[in-house]
């Protein structure tokens, strides 16, 4: 399977789970590996055959902006449900990270792994 991945998506969120956390925005970081088999668009070279990077990375700022999140497990699960359920993904891997949360680290963080990794498109 090939990949389609975003990389470093800096935003600002509401995250955490103590009560001066739900006061703040904090830095996050989401990177997106993505499951898509590729020669489609290749092939026709036509973005609506493509799983577009830019549609995925604006609905991921929606979530984001939408919410208050306790823990990162939750925003990253979000992530994954809904953009394998939206862009029809067969397999996505989220990194959720909050640089600065933990001293002396520079980042702290889950990443999770949904869906199926051996899916082929039928040919
Ligand atoms: N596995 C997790 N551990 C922790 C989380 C989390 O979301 N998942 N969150 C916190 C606090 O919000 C922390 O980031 C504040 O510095 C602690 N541990």
């Amino acid at each position: 399977m090939d990949i389609v991945y975003v990389r470093d998506l800096r935003l600002d969120a509401r995250i955490g789970i103590y009560e001066w956390e739900k006061r703040i925005l904090q830095k996050i970081r989401v990177d997106l590996e993505m499951g898509w088999d590729n020669r489609v668009p290749a092939a026709s070279d036509a973005i609506k055959d493509t799983l577009n990077y830019k549609t995925a990375a604006k609905r991921v700022i929606e979530l984001v902006e939408s919410d208050h999140y306790e823990l990162v497990e939750r925003l990253a699960e979000t992530i994954a449900d809904t953009l394998m359920h939206e862009l029809h993904i067969p397999w996505i891997q989220v990194t959720v990270g909050k640089p600065g949360a933990v001293r002396g680290s520079s980042e702290v963080g889950v990443r999770i792994e949904r869906g199926n990794r051996q899916w082929q498109a039928s040919t």
